[in-house]
């Protein structure tokens, strides 16, 4: 028997798992269930000022009792009578756990019987599943019900079961005078409201439950490890939210959203208080919607296996943490399905290490053509485009853990090879159908059966091509108070392009006359014209860009091609994020273009073999001379202004001089692209110009040579050289851009750096750079190989770069 002091009395009961104190102070305003080392009772948590005990459905001749004494209502004027009633009743709710946790333990001992014959980890969830049905009886508890014991606000006791819910008075006194008191009883309280209002209460009420159930039927030293569970349920989502989840497939359902979001500034709950994707549907069940989840196939998992695998089974919660959301990644292009640059590689490699994080992400792009594997989701929307009706569908794939959506409609067949071909307006409306139907993807099509919604949404935009979709969101939707806490952040990937045409190409985009402003812009050279991606810039929530220095050069007269006025007006909002690599896609260990006609897959252990074997493939399949001291320089790119390959054309003379060889790969302008042809008929014995876009050549190329240059006069990141990086391969760049961002010059009295820069786009200074560079690889064997080991082990992923978006993803929403 404990003594609980001043109390003037205890009651003590012994339960299988721990022994549990009633006890009520002077005030009779507390009422208490706690274990006799004063923590609180496992299968104890705490809402608000309400204490809940789950231990399960109470039996039906419980129910029905303590239905009869709430039904009576009766309560004594009398403290002394009042105390001796409460004693009773609390007997009561002793009694009755003690025979919940008989019957549970009893079926423990069924469970793992049975589960003990079961051969694999599928069987044993479905021994699972059907033990559920094996006690179908309403006596057996459910760990969905609960005793609740009111602590502050004027003790109650509430035993609830689904829909049916009893609730007794046990106390009238009125909640000021109701404090715990003993300190350790407040301290207990303090701290498991604090937990409680960091997180959702519905979350924390789940959460809650799948300890308490758990960990009652779990061995007593699993029951150690409790707490740590409980931190994980916290983040991790109930998979009842997602049966919930997979009937919300109704537009209605998912409008919902937005209008909570509505009538969220009128109501007045806890959830007020903590940030909003915290109580939202989205979030979490959106966590676990992106995980394990195979194409179209929603993990629908009973939790009652909880009770078996608790403490073994749990998965750490996302490194996003309270950050998570869900992300939806809009671009022209989309690799491996459509890629002309490295906009491509972006939108096929970023969301996947958003999705590493623990957001919920989805890719939409334009389906060009039939690709393998999609499925259709059957659902049709109509939009106007220039008055005048298109119908899309969307085609649907789950790949790495991000959903990839396709929207489909005839505009777009076929343009694969010619992404931005056709005349202004045809692009434009192509765009305009594009963005007006990709805003509403997260409301009507269902990935893996569930609907993303608009709570908790953040869309990241690309380019010009889909600068019109912060326009679109802003004025179709938030303007009139739909997606209100829906944000858009625009990535500029290329300034250079910006979807500029005549003013009058304004009436082509729909949208309020207004909204004209934002599209005008001046510049000396076109005089007032219509610009989207100004309009983008604008009304965007944030604005990044693909590396420091570009965020920098955008500024500038030079850098911001005629934006960089309204650059600089929003410099507050941007951000510079250096692009990372796929480095599945883009690693000499695993790369799938490395593994025939006699070229292998090299790690660091291997590069001293694996990359001269490389060299003397590439060299076979190009028809140069096999030469391994041979110093092999290479490019690849789009032949265009941008890239320089006219200041390499300037160069090829005196390369010619040199004892090397070169390859370039390359298409664009029709000019260039005959200037490659013409170097290599020239000098056959030393020069490829391989005109064309083989992504298979790339990565041969990428392991193959020892040096790859790259004189663009401006790259806001730039990809190749950081695969080169990953590949051994030495950059010789120039100094621009994100080319000065990841390109540490090689430093020869501190053996440190990654390759040769030049600082401005001149075919001497490109000369003098590569010049260095060959006298290094010829005479410094030793330096060579510390460039290639210092490249090769750089961490050139994603994911540092994903952290970045997160943190200008979590500004854009919490920005009015
Ligand atoms: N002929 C060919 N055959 C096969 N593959 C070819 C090819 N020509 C180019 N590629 C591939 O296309 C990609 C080009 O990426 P880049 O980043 O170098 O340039 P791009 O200017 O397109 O991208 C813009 O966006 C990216 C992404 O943000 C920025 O890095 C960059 O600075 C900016 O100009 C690479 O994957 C490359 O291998």
């Amino acid at each position: 028997m404990a003594s609980l002091g001043s109390l003037p009395f205890t009651i003590e009961a012994k339960t299988e798992t721990s022994l549990f104190v009633l006890s009520k102070n002077y005030h009779r305003s507390f009422c208490s269930l706690k274990p006799q080392n004063q923590r609180p009772a496992e299968g104890l948590s705490f809402l608000g000022d309400k204490m809940i005990l789950r231990c399960g459905k109470l039996p039906k001749p419980m129910q029905a009792r303590a239905a009869i004494s709430d039904s009576s209502g009766q309560r004594s004027d009398d403290p002394d009578e009042a105390i001796q009633a409460t004693i009773e009743k609390s007997k009561k709710v002793l009694a009755m756990q003690q025979q919940l946790l008989e019957q549970i333990a009893e079926r423990k001992k069924l469970v793992s019987s049975i589960k003990s014959t079961s051969v694999d980890s599928t069987e044993k969830q479905d021994s699972n599943e059907q033990m559920d049905g094996l006690f179908p009886s309403p006596d057996f508890p459910s760990r969905n019900d609960e005793i609740s014991v009111d602590v502050l606000n004027g003790s109650s006791l509430s035993v609830s079961n689904g829909n049916v819910a009893v609730r007794k008075q046990l106390d009238a006194v009125p909640s000021s005078s109701s404090r715990p008191s003993d300190e350790d009883d407040e301290k207990q309280v303090v701290d498991l409201k604090k937990k409680i209002y960091s997180a959702d209460p519905k979350d924390q009420l789940k959460g809650s439950s799948k300890t308490t159930y758990s960990d009652i039927l779990a061995d007593p030293k699993d029951q150690l490890k409790g707490s740590s569970k409980t931190k994980f349920s916290e983040f991790l989502p109930d998979p009842k939210d997602q049966l919930k989840g997979s009937s919300k497939t109704k537009s209605s359902d998912i409008l919902q959203d937005s209008e909570d979001q509505l009538k969220g500034s009128s109501k007045k709950n806890s959830s007020d208080f903590v940030p909003a994707f915290l109580s939202s549907k989205s979030s979490h069940s959106s966590v676990k919607e992106g995980k394990d989840r195979q194409p179209s196939e929603p993990t629908l998992k009973d939790d009652s296996d909880t009770v078996e695998t608790a403490g073994v089974d749990v998965k750490p919660p996302p490194l996003a943490g309270v950050n998570v959301m869900n992300i939806v990644i809009v671009a022209a292009e989309c690799a491996p399905w459509s890629k002309t640059g490295g906009l491509g590689d972006v939108a096929g490699s970023l969301p996947k290490a958003l999705a590493r994080r623990g957001h919920r992400v989805m890719v939409i792009v334009p389906r060009y053509a039939n690709y393998a594997g999609l499925q259709d989701t059957g659902v049709r929307k109509r939009y106007k485009v220039h008055g005048q009706d298109y119908e899309v569908s969307y085609f649907q794939t789950y790949v790495d853990g991000v959903d990839f959506v396709f929207i489909d409609n005839s505009m777009f067949h076929n343009r694969e090879q010619n992404i931005y071909g056709g005349d202004r307006l045809e692009i434009l409306k192509r765009m305009v159908l594009f963005c007006k139907a990709a805003i509403e993807v997260p409301w009507y099509v269902p990935c893996g059966g569930v609907c993303y919604g608009d709570g908790n949404l953040v869309f990241v935009a690309n380019d010009w091509h889909t600068a019109l979709l912060p326009v679109y969101l802003k004025a179709y939707y938030r303007d009139n108070g739909i997606m209100k806490f829906t944000r858009s952040i625009l990535v500029i990937h290329n300034i250079a392009h910006q979807g500029r045409g005549p003013v009058d190409d304004f009436y082509h985009v729909d949208l309020p006359e207004h909204y004209m402003d934002h599209f005008k812009l001046y510049d000396p050279i076109g005089g007032e014209h219509f610009n989207i991606f100004a309009a983008g810039l604008k009304t965007a929530d944030r604005v990044v860009t693909v590396s420091h220095g570009y965020a920098w050069e955008l500024k500038t007269s030079e850098g911001g091609w005629g934006l960089h006025g309204i650059i600089n007006e929003i410099d507050w909002k941007m951000m510079g994020i250096v692009n990372g690599i796929d480095s599945k896609e883009w690693s000499p260990e695993y790369d799938v273009h490395l593994t025939s006609d006699g070229y292998t897959n090299y790690s660091l252990e291997t590069l001293q073999t694996g990359k001269p074997q490389c060299k003397a493939a590439l060299q076979k399949e190009l028809g140069l001379p096999i030469r391994e001291d041979v110093p092999l320089i290479g490019f690849i790119g789009r032949l265009d202004q941008q890239k320089g390959v006219d200041i390499i054309a300037e160069a090829i003379p005196w390369m010619v001089g040199q004892d090397v060889q070169l390859v370039m790969l390359g298409t664009g302008r029709q000019d260039l692209e005959q200037m490659l042809r013409d170097f290599e008929n020239k000098h056959r014995d030393k020069v490829r110009g391989w005109v064309g876009f083989s992504i298979k050549m790339a990565h041969r190329i990428t392991a193959g040579i020892d040096i790859l240059l790259m004189p663009s006069r401006f790259e806001p990141c730039g990809l190749n050289q950081l695969y080169a990086m990953n590949y051994g391969t030495i950059p010789v760049v120039h100094r621009v851009g994100g080319l000065r961002d990841t390109v540490i010059p090689f430093d020869p009295f501190n053996e440190s750096g990654y390759g040769w820069t030049f600082d401005s786009a001149e075919a001497n200074k490109l000369i003098h750079a590569l010049g260095n560079c060959l006298l290094t690889y010829r005479e410094y064997k030793k330096s060579w190989e510390g460039l290639q080991i210092r490249g090769m082990t750089q961490d050139l992923s994603w994911d540092h770069a994903a952290e970045k978006y997160e943190e200008v993803l979590v500004a854009a929403k919490y920005q009015w």
